[in-house]
């Protein structure tokens, strides 16, 4: 694993259309990619996992943008890194942040699958795709299609099963029922790439992903084995992803039990 070390650009794409203005930006520490979306005819948009160290620069680029950002939308409670959603609505007071009714985190607004996020004319359909966490989200943008798998289908990989809410056949299921489903030419962007990647399709996880090419019992076996260890930043970040990523919003007891860790 290369974490930390890979020169991964920002990038920008002009899709099918035309219509869309998409930003992949990239947080080296925890290597999760946040995803800005807009509607150039309205200039609303949302973004897709953004990282607490990194909403200056975010903020910026929205303003540069001249855009209005509607949504802050988490694809799960993260265990990797602390969510910028609070901070952002902070400088964004329009900003609603949202998140599964499954997650048990705090949000203003709760989406389940089947759900729709609109701003101005892009519309992103709400799949839920639990296994790494229960309230995994997978936001599909059928109008470009693109989706955005959080951390159920990462590039050849997936996310890990061993804690949270982990179940490896509920993942399994998960991902061939509501992304493999998908037509072959969609693109899918992963909240994480540990190698330098930045987006795959369809057709090159369902013929090329070592882990979920194999059958259900295969998967089990091999998330079993992943013998990963856990994320550097979990003890802080998951109490803080519960409460959008804001202290302040944490209950004395949790307070008292963050600061005993330190
Ligand atoms: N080393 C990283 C954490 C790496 C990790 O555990 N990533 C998660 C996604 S974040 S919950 C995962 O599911 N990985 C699957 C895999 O196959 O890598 C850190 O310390 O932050
Ligand atoms: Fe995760």
């Amino acid at each position: 694993m290369i974490c930390g070390s890979v020169p991964v650009k920002a990038a920008s794409t002009v899709v099918k259309g035309g219509q869309l203005l998409f930003r992949q930006l990239f947080e080296h520490k925890s290597c999760t990619y946040t995803y800005l979306l807009a509607d150039p005819g309205s200039n609303e948009a949302v973004i897709i996992d953004p990282v607490i160290e990194m909403v200056e620069r975010d903020s910026r680029l929205v303003e540069q943008l001249k855009l209005n950002l509607k949504y802050a939308l988490n694809t799960h409670v993260h265990a990797d890194h602390v969510t910028g959603t609070g901070l952002l609505k902070k400088t964004f007071p329009q900003c609603r942040s949202v998140l599964s009714e499954l997650s048990g985190g705090k949000a203003d607004i709760y989406v389940k699958h089947g759900d729709k996020v609109s701003v101005g004319g892009l519309n992103l359909e709400v799949r839920a795709t639990p296994g790494h966490t229960n309230g995994c989200l997978t936001y599909v943008l059928h109008q470009y299609m693109m989706a955005f798998t959080g951390d159920a289908l990462l590039v050849r990989g997936c996310g890990r099963t061993d804690f949270q809410q982990g179940n490896p056949r509920t993942l399994y299921n998960s991902v061939h029922q509501q992304i493999f489903s998908l037509p072959n030419e969609y693109l899918l962007y992963p909240a994480h790439d540990y190698t330098g990647q930045t987006v795959t399709s369809v057709e090159k996880e369902r013929t090329h992903n070592k882990r979920l090419t194999k059958t259900v019992e295969q998967f089990e076996q091999i998330m079993a084995n992943l013998g990963l260890p856990y994320p550097a930043q979990i003890d802080r970040a998951l109490p803080l992803n519960l409460v959008c990523g804001l202290q302040e919003l944490l209950s004395v007891k949790d307070q008292t039990e963050q600061q005993s860790k330190t």
